[in-house]
């Protein structure tokens, strides 16, 4: 599915080729009968070469106006009379008898309607007022129905679920109840949100019902696994993540409620509405994101109070979705101890309404005093760990020097020419992707499909040419990632591709942008003191973008000519020091061995704004799976000494330096990386 390309933004989500399903979803294969099904696509519409510029609210209300159309200004979008409604006559300006059920983002310009749930982009919505919309209308109504495969695993599913209570055997009942932490949640809660339990698959069964109607549009399967004294959930969608738009508990809403508690679990919701009997919704996927798609449900709210979970990311995120909800309607509940997740603080016997009163405005003037700092700054305190940023899997050392990767922060990434650099910040991005950070590349210098078979390779850590038939595995998981391309190629205005960011981070809630390389965005400057102008101002832009958006940066520059005998400093990118300036971090592949250490290449992380920590550390290539990381079982452990140029110099303290041979094969599904997932396993 390509999307967004009629609305102008050069961006699109990869979707390789879908593969067979029935091991994605996990579910038992009794409940998926058949032989194995594979649909393929094919690319529908090529790279958009001349971007349009994107649509403001001023330019969407103008034209309503110069159209005759009356609307109503809401809090993310503006409503009007829908045109996709028999008998709603556009020009109706009394207003009287038109139910203004058509929402236009006010951000990006995309409609939907709430009665025939037709929704598209600003230029469909133009084309159908000015009278040439039968086809485009079509199409995105089109789209808006399941595909046949899943209604088909959907009621299947859904028929095979029962009651919890209407389970034969009351351990089973009670077992699952212990199991999904819900021996407080009543019946009658459950049974209001004709939640299920599904036997074979031992998972609780959360319908999605089509808004306004009584078709059931998907399922969310939530299983449970002990592990020691832990217990780990596993979320399974049908149809896959991408598109499961579902706001749980939306068919509870009343027309009339003005104020909601917004939570990123289904069972949260349960617990928050059973114990102070208010509206509450829950987030599709968790704090991933907020699909603008759902902004028009919550519409009609003029107080959302967002209460996501216990741990520093929920945090964050509900800063991020106050901001595209309006934040002056907004207020966020803080984790602590004594906030914890709403079913937690149920089961603790908590008062959960009192927790609600403590949620704080997520709105304040641009002028802030400690006082309203001053329990972020506690928050930051007592989550050290969580502070420090999401921690690669990959590479260990990097996380002993950056301690992690975090939101706002601008990297600067340079090397000499054909180092490795893009390689390397592949893997580096797809560690973050993996772990769910939501990421949008822009390779401006090679293809979109190049680079994602860079990633593909370093995902599957081996040659995937020889062993296609497992491509579709390997695909099907990878297709999973919250990972976006934009769709340039060549050289670009540093304002449009601002203007894709920011949109991306929008739509698809993207926390890390990584631009190779920045040297794409500068024009024809001739004179060398025009082009350190030039670049020094889209420095600065990425800067002011990370910053604002909360957004990390990663910007790939090309280093001046040096001397090839001579090691890389700061000093060394491209242009003056303002991109090292500007930088948070700032980190150098060096073409050369450590003296001691393994590997033709090491990184050096020469500027770490966060706590001072730099230093290097080795880099090993295998060029089969692209991979500099090392595998978990021959990695060298290093120790750290500082030598009189403030490197790090490492000496191997256990294992045995280069015991992985350079250029060594890896087959595919040998040894895994710790965090790779396993695609024998089943997973969603
Ligand atoms: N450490 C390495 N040893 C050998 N080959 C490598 C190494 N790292 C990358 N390569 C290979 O070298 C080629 C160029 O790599 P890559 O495009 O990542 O370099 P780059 O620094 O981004 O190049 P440029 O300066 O043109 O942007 C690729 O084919 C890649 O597989």
């Amino acid at each position: 599915m390509w999307v967004l390309l009629r609305s102008g933004y050069p961006l699109r989500i990869l979707l390789p080729l879908r593969g067979e399903w029935m091991g994605r979803r996990g579910l038992p294969r009794s409940l998926v009968p058949g032989p194995p099904r594979r649909r393929y696509r094919k690319e529908a519409l090529p790279a958009l070469e001349v971007p349009v510029l994107p649509v403001t609210a001023t330019e969407i209300r103008q034209y309503l106006r110069a159209h005759g159309i009356p609307f109503q200004d809401g809090h993310s979008c503006l409503r009007a009379p829908s045109p996709f409604v028999k008998g709603l006559q556009l020009k109706d300006q009394t207003g009287a008898t038109a139910s203004f059920s058509l929402f236009i983002d006010k951000t990006t310009g995309r409609f939907l309607c709430m009665n025939s749930l037709a929704e598209g982009s600003w230029e469909d919505f133009q084309a159908s007022v000015e009278g040439q919309g039968d086809g485009a209308r079509e199409g995105v109504l089109l789209g808006e129905a399941p595909e046949a495969e899943d209604s088909e695993e959907i009621r299947r599913i859904w028929d095979r679920a029962i009651p919890l209570w209407e389970l034969p055997e009351p351990e089973e009942a009670q077992l699952a109840r212990v199991m999904f932490g819900l021996t407080k949640v009543t019946n009658d809660t459950l049974r209001r949100y004709s939640v299920r339990y599904l036997r074979p698959a031992r998972s609780l069964v959360f319908p999605w019902f089509s808004p306004g109607g009584m078709g059931l549009r998907g399922l969310k399967l939530l299983s449970a696994e002990g592990q020691g004294n832990e217990v780990h959930y596993k979320e399974t969608t049908i149809p896959r993540p991408g598109v499961y738009c579902n706001l749980f508990g939306l068919p509870l809403i009343s027309r009339r409620d003005v104020e909601v508690v917004l939570t990123s679990r289904e069972l949260d919701s349960l617990a928050l509405n059973q114990s102070t009997g208010l509206p509450t919704l829950a987030l599709p996927r968790g704090t991933a994101c907020l699909p603008p798609a759902l902004l028009p449900y919550l519409e009609q709210f003029r107080r959302i109070v967002l209460w996501l979970g216990d741990d520093l990311r929920s945090w964050e995120a509900a800063k991020l979705f106050a901001r595209k909800l309006n934040p002056k309607r907004c207020s966020l509940v803080r984790p602590g101890d004594q906030q914890p997740r709403p079913l937690e603080a149920l089961n603790r016997g908590l008062n959960l309404s009192r927790i609600l009163r403590t949620a704080l405005p997520a709105w304040h003037k641009s002028i802030v005093s400690f006082r309203q700092l001053r329990e972020e700054v506690l928050g930051e305190l007592s989550n050290v760990e969580q502070a420090a940023g999401i921690r690669w899997n990959r590479f260990p050392d990097l996380n002993r020097l950056l301690k992690g990767h975090r939101k706002g922060e601008l990297t600067v990434f340079t090397g000499p020419t054909g180092s490795g650099k893009t390689t390397f910040i592949s893997e580096y991005a797809l560690d973050l992707c993996t772990q769910g950070v939501n990421t949008l590349w822009g390779s401006f210098e090679i293809s979109n499909v190049r680079l994602a078979r860079v990633m593909l390779t370093q995902f599957a850590v081996g040659r995937l040419e020889e062993q296609l038939d497992r491509y579709d595995e390997w695909a099907d998981r990878f297709e999973d990632l919250p990972l976006y391309f934009m769709t340039f190629h060549g050289k670009q205005s540093i304002r449009t591709v601002i203007d894709t960011m920011q949109h991306a981070v929008y739509v698809y809630d993207i926390c890390h942008v990584v631009i190779d390389n920045l040297q794409f965005m500068m024009g024809h400057e001739q004179l060398s003191t025009d082009r350190i102008a030039a670049q020094d101002y889209i420095v600065g832009a990425f800067r002011k973008f990370a910053t604002d958006n909360s957004c990390h940066v990663t910007l790939v520059i090309h280093p001046r000519k040096e001397d090839d005998d001579k090691e890389l400093q700061t000093a060394s990118i491209f242009g003056s020091a303002k991109a090292s300036q500007e930088a948070d971090n700032v980190l150098i592949l060096q073409d050369r061995k450590l003296v001691t250490g393994p590997g033709k290449r090491y990184l050096q992380v020469s500027k770490n704004r966060f706590d001072g920590d730099v230093g290097v550390f080795p880099l090993e290539f295998n060029k089969s799976s692209l991979t500099f990381s090392i595998p978990p079982k021959s990695k060298a452990r290093l120790k750290k000494v500082k030598d009189d140029n403030g490197l790090v110099t490492k000496k191997p303290s256990s294992g045995r330096k280069g015991a992985v041979p350079q250029n060594s094969e890896t087959c595919l599904g040998q040894a895994h990386h710790s965090n790779q997932p396993n695609p024998s396993k089943p997973s969603r």
